[in-house]
């Protein structure tokens, strides 16, 4: 049977990219999904502005919801200091196949660590399975219509606090109106939009940056 398209992603990272460089993995990513088919990763343009928010907070404990092939994963992971963890969840078992290899190519499974699964069934359970306190860093990349939800989630399980950064991919295409609602009426935080454009593409959408004020 035909392969899938994570696979041939995987495939053009194994052929083309210098294993344990996170950086190569990335920019081989971004050449295959501009040049040859298209992914939904949160690309370049975007992955730039995701790149300063997690520098400028140097974050020690960070979630990200929805791996898909693993590309922010290794945008964040290799921004981390020794000691500092990513923990991703990815809701489909194929998706989580080709991440696992993508993240262990950029030599990055000793920061970053896999969790399949749904997040709505994972958050109530992270802080007892993996010793979780709070998060510092959190990055929305998953099923736009579970973004709301799943904040709340974190929120009731005391999660978050004073501080934490949440990021949210895709909120204008294809978009989480719900969410930003939320977020931007909310007392509980203070939220700005990065515009930008959808990746590999001209058609506009951005990314939501709310630090959660407790
Ligand atoms: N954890 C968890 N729990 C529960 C779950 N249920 C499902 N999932 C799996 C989520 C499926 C992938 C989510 N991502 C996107 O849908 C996405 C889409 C586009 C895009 C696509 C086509 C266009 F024409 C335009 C833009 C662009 C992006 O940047 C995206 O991120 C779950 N995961
Ligand atoms: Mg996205």
């Amino acid at each position: 049977t035909r392969t899938t398209r994570p696979q041939r992603l995987l495939k053009a990272v194994q052929d083309r990219a210098i294993r344990g460089n996170p950086k190569s993995v990335i920019s081989v990513i971004d050449h295959y999904c501009r040049n040859q088919e298209w992914a939904m990763n949160v690309g370049d343009e975007k992955g730039f502005i995701l790149d300063s928010v997690v520098s400028e907070l140097n974050p020690q404990t960070v979630l990200e919801l929805g791996t898909y092939c693993g590309y922010s994963a290794v945008r964040i992971g290799r921004l981390l200091h020794s000691g500092a963890r990513l923990l991703t969840l990815e809701f489909n078992p194929d998706y989580a196949a080709v991440a696992r290899e993508v993240i262990s190519w950029a030599g990055l499974e000793n920061t970053v660590q896999l969790v399949e699964g749904a997040s709505g069934d994972w958050i109530p359970r992270l802080r007892e399975h993996f010793g979780i306190h709070t998060f510092d860093f959190i990055f929305l990349d998953h099923w736009k219509e579970g973004y709301l939800a799943d904040i709340k989630l974190l929120e009731e399980c005391r999660l978050l606090r004073k501080g934490t950064v949440l990021l949210a991919d895709n909120v204008v295409c294809p978009g989480a109106p719900d969410y930003l609602e939320y977020v931007r009426k909310s007392p509980l935080y203070d939220s700005r939009y990065f515009k930008s454009h959808l990746e590999y593409t001209k058609a506009e959408d951005g990314l939501e940056k709310s630090v959660y004020l407790g």
